[in-house]
């Protein structure tokens, strides 16, 4: 059986052909989080033109006086407001943080270091070229590049976009991702339970996972157990770049999703990897999408998301890796497992005395969607080990931020 490592390689590899998905171009407000899918240069030079970077005093270095001696003041220059005139040798002008160097000076001195006597200013110290200047094109030279293809847009490049003037970015298109839970026990979530009927929760869940992975969601109409029932529901994918299935991909006689997926035109490359929970995972592609069969319970059903169709998904979007933090943590209770299985433990996660310490959830039963709520962690329990004692060294995929020892002093946390 494939190893969880060995299977995200595979779906990467089946990727590759396909990701990152074509560029779009989207309004500013719209780009946060996505990757530019062009290099983005620079029009015209960063800063545009020479400028203080203080409030103070712009003089000619060569006409600093010594300290304790003065200047006159010839005029004052505001930011946006440029002076009209160079700046005359043997003078001073006052000028506020932002506002444009005037021709002739090539220094400012702060306001602290400047005593003001009525038009004089005395300095008391003496300039130096270049101080307290921001030079045009010291940060960005007309036509370097700003951006390079693939950089994800932070909050920072939001301000350098705008800076440079770009209303809308060529950005990868975010996956579109078509959901179909399985199953003929499920009701949608405002329908009336008879006997032996659930609520179908996984689609929602695998929905909200998607949103969080920067991809767009649908959901399909549930499709029962029966071939006619999938055939259907899976004519509505179309459009998708990934399909997920939920339930029936296991070895129960109604598990009829992986025959399906064949005849709607997928190949499946696995249907099993060596894990717990989510054994019963399946990989492949057509043509057009990739497709992921989903187990059913819902803890196995956001866990294969996590370890495998999340990095998919980024990976179409044109982002990298997982985007989580990987570290090393220690396991705070012992636990038995079986050997051959890589165990994925959902934890809380907390930094004691500098050390990544991670606590399974109450309950790890694969059914119980509590087992998959609150979790800070995955907490990775390699295959070879089936004993851990308390303490025993493991890997810890950071899925929420962990919780600092309250001991430790911060200003920030
Ligand atoms: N004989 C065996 N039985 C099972 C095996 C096995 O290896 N041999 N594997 C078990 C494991 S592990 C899992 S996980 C499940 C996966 O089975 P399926 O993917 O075929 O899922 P279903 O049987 O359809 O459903 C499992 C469970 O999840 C509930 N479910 C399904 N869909 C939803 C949904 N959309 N929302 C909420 N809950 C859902 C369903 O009612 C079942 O209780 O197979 C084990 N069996
Ligand atoms: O993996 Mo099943 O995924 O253990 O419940």
């Amino acid at each position: 059986m494939l190893t969880p490592d060995a299977a995200l390689r595979r779906i990467l590899d089946a990727l590759r052909p396909r990701a990152p998905l074509q560029g779009e171009r989207v309004p500013l407000a719209e780009a946060r989080g996505r990757a530019l899918a062009e290099a983005v240069v620079a029009g015209r030079p960063s800063p545009p033109f020479d400028n203080a970077s203080m409030d103070g005093y712009a003089l000619r270095a060569a006409d600093a006086p010594a300290p304790g001696a003065g200047l006159p003041v010839a005029f004052d220059v505001f930011a946006g407001a440029p002076a009209d005139r160079p700046l005359p040798p043997g003078a001073c002008c006052r000028i506020f943080t932002g506002a444009a160097i005037p021709p002739g000076a090539d220094a400012v001195e702060m306001q602290e270091e400047v005593e003001r006597r009525g038009r004089r200013a005395i300095f008391r110290r003496a300039a130096v070229k270049g101080r307290f200047v921001r030079a045009a094109g010291a940060e960005l030279r007309e036509g370097a590049v700003a951006l390079p293809r693939g950089a994800v847009v932070d909050a920072g490049a939001v301000g350098l976009l705008a800076a440079l003037g770009r209303t809308e970015v060529a950005v990868h298109r975010r996956p579109r991702v078509a959901i179909l839970a399985t199953g003929s026990e499920l009701v949608p979530v405002d329908g009336a339970l008879r006997p032996g009927q659930i609520r179908d929760s996984n689609s929602h869940a695998l929905a909200a996972a998607c949103r969080e992975a920067g991809a767009e969601p649908t959901l399909l109409p549930i499709a029962g157990d029966e071939a006619e029932a999938l055939d259907r529901a899976l004519a509505g994918a179309a459009l998708a770049d990934v399909l997920l299935t939920s339930g029936g991909v296991s070895v129960g006689e109604r598990d009829l999703v992986r025959p399906a997926l064949e005849r709607a035109g997928f190949s499946l490359d696995f249907w099993r990897v060596a894990m717990r929970p989510g054994k019963p995972v399946a990989f492949g592609a057509s043509p057009r999408a990739a497709v992921f069969g989903l187990p059913g319970n819902p803890a196995s059903a956001l866990v294969t998301f996590e370890l495998f169709v999340r990095p998919a998904l980024r990976a179409l979007a044109g982002l990298p890796g997982n985007g989580r933090a990987v570290l090393p943590a220690r396991l705070a209770v012992p636990w038995a497992k079986p050997a051959g299985l890589t165990v994925f433990l959902r934890a809380r996660a907390r930094v004691e005395a500098g050390a990544l310490w991670v606590e399974p959830l109450a309950t790890q039963e694969s059914g119980h969607l509590t087992s998959v709520t609150g979790h800070q962690a995955l907490a990775v329990l390699p295959a070879g080990a089936e004993r851990l004692r308390r303490g025993a060294r493991v890997s810890a995929i950071l899925v929420a931020p962990p919780t600092l020892d309250p001991a430790a002093p911060s200003d920030l946390a």
